[in-house]
């Protein structure tokens, strides 16, 4: 879908941002750009929607070269949400939504329409949010706007530059699992900039952990915890990425005993991550949860610290 070959952006003072980037998004993929400041993450993300034109190499999405592309019109194509969200103060949450469907030509009480849906899908009542002004938002109110009104075009791609950034930690995981929820809906293609690696862990299909200028590893969260292509990536991901990958590890059917005599007081759902079912597995005196099918709701099996332990054993066979 997102396809970059041999990508080289040097800025006119000499600076080298990235050099040499080839990598491929898949269509309905959410790819997470992470690593240090100044590391070529938003160089690489602009180079999408030609806010920026690479020194050399090229951009396909769709296999089609967006040299080639009206940028206008390749906009058009493409969602952008940025931290600072952008809105515009004079216009209600509403017309902000609405904006870009009706620069497209979409009837306004159409583009209305949609906005009060999309308001209503990213957790803001229209009805009571709908004729605020951004000024009237919280900084996680507003965010949600910027995913809302990306969304209105419906772009098969989004990028996204730090979109939870400028909130509390609470209200960001908050966000965030309600954006993974979202995008089992509407399944875009996405490319998130984030410097935040438990982020990029939460969210990203894929990571592309960034060193200078390139990319260092481009694998799935759990792959790159467990396997650390070089030096830099182990440092990035740091000493207690044993501890991440309870967050990417789920529970499986193989990891849990028969459950003998009493049902455990506490259960977790099959496919729950490793850190969901350690937190109910610490608040349990019993030392051991049920596990049940999400479907039937059935208990299909038990989990103790052995289970845990070797679960990770598995995943970390699985991704080395
Ligand atoms: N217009 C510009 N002219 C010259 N150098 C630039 C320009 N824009 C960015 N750079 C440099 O290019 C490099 C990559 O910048 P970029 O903004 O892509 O990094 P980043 O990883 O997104 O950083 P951050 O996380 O701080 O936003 C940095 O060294 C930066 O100083």
């Amino acid at each position: 879908m997102i396809r970059f070959e041999h990508v080289t952006k040097r800025y006119p003072d000499g600076t080298t941002a990235v050099e040499d980037l080839s990598f491929e998004v898949a269509e309905g993929e959410l790819v997470t750009l992470v690593g240090p400041s100044g590391c070529g993450k938003t160089t690489t993300m602009k180079m999408v929607n030609r806010l920026i034109d690479p020194t050399s190499g090229r951009i396909l999405l769709n296999g089609e070269d967006i040299a080639a592309a009206d940028p206008v019109e390749l906009r058009r194509r493409i969602g952008y949400v940025i931290q600072q969200v952008g809105l515009f103060p004079h216009k209600t949450v509403l017309e902000n939504t609405a904006t870009v469907p009706q620069l497209i030509g979409t009837p306004k009480a159409r583009a209305r329409a949609r906005a009060a849906e999309l308001l209503e899908l990213v957790g803001l009542d229209p009805a009571v949010y709908g004729g605020r002004y951004p000024e009237q938002l919280s900084g996680g109110q507003r965010q949600r706007v910027g995913v809302a009104r990306a969304l209105a075009a419906d772009p098969p791609v989004l990028l996204m530059d730090e979109p939870f950034g400028a909130v509390d930690p609470v209200v960001r995981e908050r966000l965030q699992n309600e954006f993974l929820t979202l995008q089992k809906t509407v399944r875009k293609t996405i490319l998130l900039v984030t410097h935040d690696l438990e982020e990029a862990i939460r969210l990203g299909d894929r990571i592309a952990v960034y060193g200078t200028g390139t990319i260092e590893q481009f694998a799935r969260p759990a792959a790159v915890l467990a396997a650390p292509a070089t030096d830099y990536v182990a440092s990035f991901v740091g000493a207690d990425r044993g501890l991440k990958r309870l967050a990417v590890t789920a529970v499986g059917a193989a990891d849990l005993a028969a459950s003998q005599g009493t049902d455990p007081a506490a259960s977790v759902e099959l496919g729950s991550t490793l850190r969901e079912a350690l937190a109910a597995l610490l608040q349990e005196d019993s030392g051991r949860i049920g596990v049940r099918d999400p479907e039937s709701g059935a208990l299909v099996g038990v989990l103790t610290p052995e289970g845990v332990h070797r679960a990770l054993r598995r995943a970390r066979l699985q991704e080395a």
